[in-house]
């Protein structure tokens, strides 16, 4: 019901941002309030029981339903930035996107060691970025205990490269 309501919102942009990439772009949903709203609720109810402490969400579109997500769980909300945007002490990390590289940034002092981490993107596509946030926040002492998308391309096998960090893997519109 959700997915189906998610995939018919959702529309592919072909080669874009590169030849042969087919974009799931994603704004038709910021403009249908009621479906951000279902889409909220479908997260927090497949999170029922997990203890979180935290959520990270990925900039720019995992900023989206991110702080949303934190801000109903009642729990700080971990601003993942693209190198160079955040003002305090930050450690990075560089990694692969499907359609090239990029560097992540997070704040030294966004959370504390030991804290339980939901990590919270738009999109899972190769899992690049999500790996490589999983590995900075276990650098900097936090435990990854889940990881929630809107959007899933299973065809890049992303869930295979991220389920040896959580097997908690949330995606509602898997393609
Ligand atoms: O699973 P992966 O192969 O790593 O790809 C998924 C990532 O790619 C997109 O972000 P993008 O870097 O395009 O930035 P944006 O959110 O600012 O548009 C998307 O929002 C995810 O963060
Ligand atoms: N095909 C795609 N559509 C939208 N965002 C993406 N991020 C990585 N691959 C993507």
């Amino acid at each position: 019901m959700i997915e189906q309501q998610i995939k018919t919102a959702i529309r592919d942009i072909h080669d874009f941002p590169k030849p042969g990439i087919i974009f799931k772009d994603i704004t038709p949903i910021l403009k249908d309030p009621e479906l951000c709203t279902k889409i909220n609720d479908a997260f927090l109810e497949k999170l029922q029981g997990l203890h979180i402490d935290a959520v990270a969400g990925v900039e720019s579109r995992g900023f989206l339903f991110g702080l949303t997500l934190a801000n109903k769980l009642g729990v700080p909300f971990i601003p993942v930035r693209k190198a160079g945007k955040l003002p305090h002490t930050v450690k990075q990390k560089v990694y692969d996107l499907e359609y090239g590289t990029a560097t992540i940034e997070v704040h030294t002092d966004a959370f504390n060691p030991g804290d339980r981490i939901l990590i919270h993107d738009d999109l899972l596509a190769t899992g690049g970025t999500v790996m490589a946030t999983s590995q900075l926040i276990q650098e900097m002492g936090g435990e990854v205990v889940g990881f929630s998308f809107i959007v899933g391309l299973s065809f890049l096998n992303g869930i295979e490269r991220i389920s040896p960090i959580s097997d908690n893997i949330i995606i509602l519109a898997d393609y």
